[in-house]
């Protein structure tokens, strides 16, 4: 499978770290910046020094540089043959029909990954042309499946998408960070409220999910009548914790839908 990245950032490198993982797959990767990209030669890595030889030795082709920069890309390649050509955009906000305009090109896909996908655990979005076959697209979600769970939505749903799931890692990292300077404000070592702080967060999913939990029953399992747990739980509600977060996810959303 001939694989083509255009734009080796957080998220093409961490294509670039995925796929190379997999020894059948040729990868033609460009950057502007081509120093930054020399690491990453290799038996199957190729580095390229035009967009257009990415496009032309690839089959599918990532473009995964910042939104405000897709022109630059698509002016390289909006006169070269789309036979047997596919192009998959990571951009946030640009839709399908944006994407067609932009580019001149039917054979487009569109997607939302996550820089978790570093792990392999993170959810990517996709959304195509209809008019793309059903191999092509089996194709791509195979290649997807190396970043973690492959999930086809509708276009209208990827802002929400976009900011739980691809924003939604800088937020946790938000969440995280407040929870280990708490440990730190009562009197805790970094590094000691930092490791029970992952170890509250990954086991309390793991229980959660092991269980079959409801995340309220998991809630008054913790809180003893007049204790201690329902005391902070209480200082959050009147503080509008849960309000003020749920303000910020939506504020994001309705920054991505303007993008
Ligand atoms: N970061 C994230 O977590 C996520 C990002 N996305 C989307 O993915 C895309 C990439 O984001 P991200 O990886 O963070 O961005 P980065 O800025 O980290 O990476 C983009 C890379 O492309 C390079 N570049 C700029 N112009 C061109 C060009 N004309 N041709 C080739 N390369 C070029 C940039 O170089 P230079 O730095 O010199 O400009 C940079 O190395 C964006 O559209 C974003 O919306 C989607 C989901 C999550
Ligand atoms: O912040 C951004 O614009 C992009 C979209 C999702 C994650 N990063």
């Amino acid at each position: 499978m001939k694989i083509g990245i255009i734009g080796i950032g957080n998220i093409g490198s961490m294509l670039v770290k995925r796929f190379s993982i997999n020894k059948e797959y040729e990868l033609y990767i460009y950057d502007v910046n081509k120093d930054r990209i020399k690491k990453y030669e290799d038996e199957n890595i190729h580095i390229e020094d035009e967009i257009s030889k990415v496009y032309e030795k690839a089959i599918f082709t990532f473009v995964s540089v910042k939104p405000n920069h897709l022109n630059d890309v698509f002016d390289k390649i909006k006169d070269l043959s789309e036979e047997n050509r596919y192009i998959i955009s990571t951009a946030a906000g640009k839709t399908l029909a944006d994407l067609y305009e932009l580019s001149g090109k039917k054979n487009i896909f569109r997607i939302m990954p996550t820089v978790i996908s570093n792990s392999g655990l993170g959810t990517t979005a996709i959304a195509y042309n209809p008019a793309i076959s059903e191999n092509i697209v089996s194709d791509v979600k195979s290649i997807l499946s190396n970043l973690g769970e492959v999930l086809e939505i509708e276009e209208k749903k990827f802002d929400a998408f976009t900011v739980l799931n691809s924003s939604g890692p800088a937020f946790v990292a938000y969440i995280i960070e407040s929870f280990l300077e708490s440990g730190i404000n009562i009197g805790l070592s970094h590094d000691d409220s930092l490791k029970i702080v992952a170890n509250t967060f990954m086991g309390t999913l793991e229980y959660l999910k092991n269980e079959e939990l409801k995340l309220s029953e998991l809630k008054y399992m913790v809180s003893s009548p007049g204790g201690v747990t329902i005391k902070g739980l209480y200082e959050m509600d009147k503080a509008a914790v849960k309000g003020s977060i749920m303000k910020a996810i939506e504020e994001a959303y309705l920054k991505n839908k303007k993008l």
